[in-house]
């Protein structure tokens, strides 16, 4: 858990904050990322080593050489890496540290406690060919958790996922009301949306009828995913929301997030416009 941006606080490329953090899903995917990492990790401490090791000039200036030429290939990849940023948003007990961590990581956690702030998680997904970051930011539900960050929430947003509990209607209800703080927030019509109802595995329990999600969703322009993070048989389910907005993003998206280090050492985000279409989902 971390209240921090992760936008301000990541310094190398794969490195997701917060509680639980990145990775999760088909191994080949996480195993992509993660040599990402590895190459940026290990030309730094190549840099190091040689400045320690080398003894003559010549060994110094070839050894820096190579320090650079490892480091500029590493930048190369970082560079390309994409990061799409999704929040979730609903009621306090919904379950979207749950949702987030199901997909993330790939399980149902055993207990969670309530989110301070924001926990971020970040899953490296492949959509025809190119790797992308997906940056879920967990939001607390509880007003008094949640006051000092909602700017943060909302700066910079790809897309947003409202959360609500098929077993609470309250948590429906009060649906309008997250959608308007998320207008309020300067969030444009053109943030793609999607309501996510959860806990469909307490059947007997259900307050919210379909229908009634179904009017409310298509009334705001928003997909319906009515799931559970805790049934295993719904993980695709689950997988699908965020893939479904990933896929989204990256055929309409013209923000692009890149990773560009700085002199001082902080991660620098730019914004680029690119056309891109065909995506399989
Ligand atoms: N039966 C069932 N329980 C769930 C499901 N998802 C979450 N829960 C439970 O609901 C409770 C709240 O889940 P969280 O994911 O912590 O809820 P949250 O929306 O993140 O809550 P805040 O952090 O306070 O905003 C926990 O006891 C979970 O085990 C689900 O799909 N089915």
């Amino acid at each position: 858990m971390t209240n921090d941006s992760p936008e301000e606080e990541t310094r190398a490329p794969g490195g997701g904050g917060g509680v639980g953090g990145g990775g999760g899903g088909g191994r080949g995917r996480r195993n992509r990322a993660d040599d990402n990492v590895t190459i940026l990790t290990s030309s730094m401490d190549f840099h190091r080593a040689s400045r320690s090791r080398a003894s003559s000039s010549t060994e110094a200036a070839q050894s820096i050489t190579s320090s650079v030429e490892l480091s500029t290939s590493s930048l190369e990849l970082s560079i390309q890496t994409r990061i799409f940023k999704i929040i979730v948003i609903g009621d306090s007990n919904v379950g979207k540290t749950c949702l987030t961590f199901r997909f993330t990581g790939g399980s149902f956690p055993d207990k969670t406690e309530a989110t301070i702030g924001v926990d971020f998680r970040e899953k490296a997904v492949e959509i025809e060919g190119e790797t992308i970051k997906v940056q879920v930011w967990d939001t607390a539900g509880q007003e008094r958790f949640r006051k000092s960050m909602v700017e943060h929430y909302y700066r910079n947003v790809h897309a947003v996922v409202f959360v609500y509990d098929v077993t609470k209607m309250a948590s429906f209800r009060n649906l309008q009301t997250w959608i308007e703080e998320c207008n309020g927030h300067r969030v444009s019509a053109s943030v793609p949306r999607v309501l996510v109802g959860n806990k469909c595995d307490l059947v007997d329990q259900i307050q919210v009828p379909s229908n009634m999600a179904l009017k409310f969703a298509d009334s705001h322009n928003m997909l319906l995913f009515e799931t559970s993070a805790k049934d295993p048989r719904e993980s695709q389910n689950v997988d699908s929301i965020f893939m479904s907005l990933a896929c989204r993003l990256k055929a309409q998206k013209s923000l692009l997030y890149r990773d560009v280090e700085r002199e001082d050492g902080r991660v620098r985000l730019t914004q680029e416009t690119e056309t891109k279409s065909n995506c399989p989902c």
